[in-house]
């Protein structure tokens, strides 16, 4: 699979949000986090605000669910033009039936995973999911140091993903930037999103066309035996 760059609104100007969405030109998605102050420490924004961004920006919209009871909001953000929606395992009550509800609805089904939350678990849903998003820091704040301690799990979910011929995106968030996306690329991720990395640099476009660069490199160099 290509990569794929994602840059984090969160670390955007809110009061600009259209504009910040249109500064990221070249990027695959747009990573939307939406905090309810209870699954995470922190509140950002919710249904009204993807259905105006979903109108301001060509780039799709890859929604990060970062709430409580994603069974019951989650098709309420594909309904409002998200392209991707990823719930976490540890909030979702029914993570089967959300996915599929999410897919029948028309977008992409994701699951998240904090750092402490393994893989294993969840290995026979996998089959059920369009993208799995390992957490490379605590969910709740940009601008966090890259949690190095992931890199095993993200090692063992892509050889799961090999391993059972799936052809779902694997995803790294949190401290992703022109210093670590190269050893998340050599893991074995082929999504990266990056807030900081990206909206904190004085040109966004060229950010997502370096990050890009790097991970590529780093793709076609990884000695993996399955090449996705
Ligand atoms: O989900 C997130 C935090 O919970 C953000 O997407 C993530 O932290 C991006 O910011 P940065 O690249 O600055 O770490």
């Amino acid at each position: 699979m290509a990569v794929q760059i994602n840059p984090s609104i969160l670390s955007a100007d809110f009061a600009r949000l259209a504009d910040e969405a249109r500064a990221v030109k070249g990027a695959d998605w747009l990573h939307v986090d939406v905090m309810d102050n209870h699954f995470v420490p922190n509140l950002t924004l919710g249904v009204p605000v993807v259905e105006s961004l979903s109108r301001a920006t060509d780039t799709p919209l890859d929604c990060h669910l970062m709430i409580e009871d994603p069974d019951r909001w989650a098709p309420q953000y594909v309904e409002a033009g998200a392209g991707s929606v990823t719930f976490h395992a540890e909030a979702a009550a029914a993570p089967v039936r959300l996915a599929r509800e999410i897919r029948a609805k028309g977008a992409r089904a994701s699951m998240a995973l904090r750092p402490a939350t393994p893989i294993e678990p969840y290995e026979d849903l996998l089959p059920e999911l369009d993208m799995l998003l390992i957490m490379t820091v605590e969910p709740g704040f940009g601008g966090q140091a890259f949690l190095d301690i992931m890199l095993p799990k993200i090692r063992r979910t892509r050889e799961l993903i090999d391993r059972h011929g799936l052809q779902l995106w694997l995803q790294v968030d949190g401290g992703v930037s022109e210093r670590t996306i190269e050893r998340c690329a050599e893991a074995g991720a082929d999504v990266f999103v990056a807030g900081s990395a990206v909206y904190g640099s004085q040109d966004p476009a060229a950010a997502v066309r370096s990050l890009r660069a790097q991970a590529e490199r780093a793709t076609a160099t990884a000695a993996r035996p399955c090449a996705h």
